[in-house]
């Protein structure tokens, strides 16, 4: 089991505990999903010796079943159950480990209830996480499998005249009929909101010569794909296109650097030359790419200063842009991982402009 890997690496870095809250580390340690906990306290505290205990709200009672459990009911104070469970688990006091994304609320109430020196989870968890194994690799891939599938079920829609909202929603319901959900809300940016790397889709009509920005990702097994194609719809602006084969560029010369021993600010540093040396280095303006798993941003991120020397079975997108106000933006995003010690794309639809 994952946990007595874990409490090793705490004890080898001397931990005292680890608390836990619902989300993909949760996940990745026990294998139990939690849906929707919201503010019912659930927690899985570990010791070092790999003993565990969860104290979970009693709507979980069919779901978390054959593991040290104690549930809690609406209207009594789960504090007080945490508190004995982390005295027998000899957690108090103690250097603890502290889920990252734990609500402010439970952590306000376990220090008021507990004593405890913290410290950010991810310190032990990213060095677990951040190489996956052949059996996590495999789901990545049918994770991305099904964002390639979606592409080209994109490019035979009839995409002049639709909202981007209304296209966001369809492509939400094509990555859903085929896997496990989204791994975050699809980002359709038609036009000048190209120029917005995180756009939120709105009610603008996609129209004829505008180059769109899809960015959307799929979930397989609670494994995350996320790729971007940028597409015209028929014959689009002449700098956009200059701006299209600059990326292009960006995204496969970062893509060959990628190699086992490599630093991730080296893959960076290639996209980044790239696109300076073409003249629009002020108008890339995020890092190249972050990793991929349970989390759709988790390490190794691939930026500017980044120090993490690549290695086999890491999981990470490439997805250099160029975002120009007024204008639009371009961005090409593919999942790659490093695999007998070179980078293999695990999304493989057309990188080609598409004018459709
Ligand atoms: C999780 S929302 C954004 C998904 C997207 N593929 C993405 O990760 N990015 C878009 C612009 C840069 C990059 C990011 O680092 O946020």
């Amino acid at each position: 089991m994952r946990i007595e890997k874990f409490a090793k690496v705490m004890k080898e870095r001397d931990f005292d505990g680890a608390l836990i809250s619902p989300g993909s580390n949760f996940y990745y340690l026990t294998g139990i999903r939690i849906h929707e906990a919201g503010e019912r306290p659930t927690i899985l505290a570990v010791n070092p010796k790999g003993d565990f205990h969860i104290l979970a709200p009693s709507l979980y009672e069919n779901v978390i079943e054959d593991v040290p459990v104690t549930f809690w009911r609406d209207g009594e104070n789960p504090y007080a159950k945490l508190a004995t469970i982390m005295h027998d688990l000899s957690l108090s006091d103690g250097k603890l480990l502290i889920e990252n994304t734990m609500r402010a609320d439970w952590l306000i109430e376990i220090s008021r209830t507990v004593r405890m020196r913290p410290y950010p989870l991810s310190i032990v968890m990213k060095e677990l996480r951040m190489r996956k194994d052949d059996d996590e690799i495999r789901l990545m891939e049918r994770a991305a499998k099904v964002v390639d599938e979606v592409f080209n079920e994109i490019l035979s829609w009839d995409l002049v005249g639709m909202t981007e909202r209304e296209l966001a929603l369809k492509i939400e319901l094509a990555i859903r009929e085929r896997s496990d959900g989204i791994s975050f809300e699809p980002i359709v940016a038609s036009g000048e909101n190209g120029a917005n790397p995180h756009h939120e889709p709105g009610d603008r009509k996609l129209r004829k010569g505008d180059m769109v920005v899809l960015d959307y990702g799929a979930k397989w097994k609670g494994y995350c794909s996320d790729i971007t194609r940028t597409i015209a719809l028929g014959q689009p602006d002449e700098k956009l296109i200059k701006i299209y084969e600059v990326v292009w560029e960006a995204q496969e010369n970062a893509f060959q650097t990628v190699r086992e021993g490599v630093k991730a600010k080296e893959v960076d540093r290639a996209a980044r030359d790239t696109i300076a040396r073409a003249g629009y280095g002020k108008y890339f303006t995020h890092r190249t790419g972050h990793g991929l798993g349970l989390d759709v941003h988790e390490e190794p991120y691939i930026g500017p200063t980044e120090e993490t020397v690549l290695e086999n079975g890491m999981t990470f997108t490439i997805e250099p842009g160029i975002y120009v106000p007024s204008l639009g933006g371009v961005r090409i995003e593919d999942d790659v991982v490093v695999l007998s010690g070179r980078g293999k794309r695990l999304t493989k639809a057309e990188r080609e402009l598409i004018v459709l």
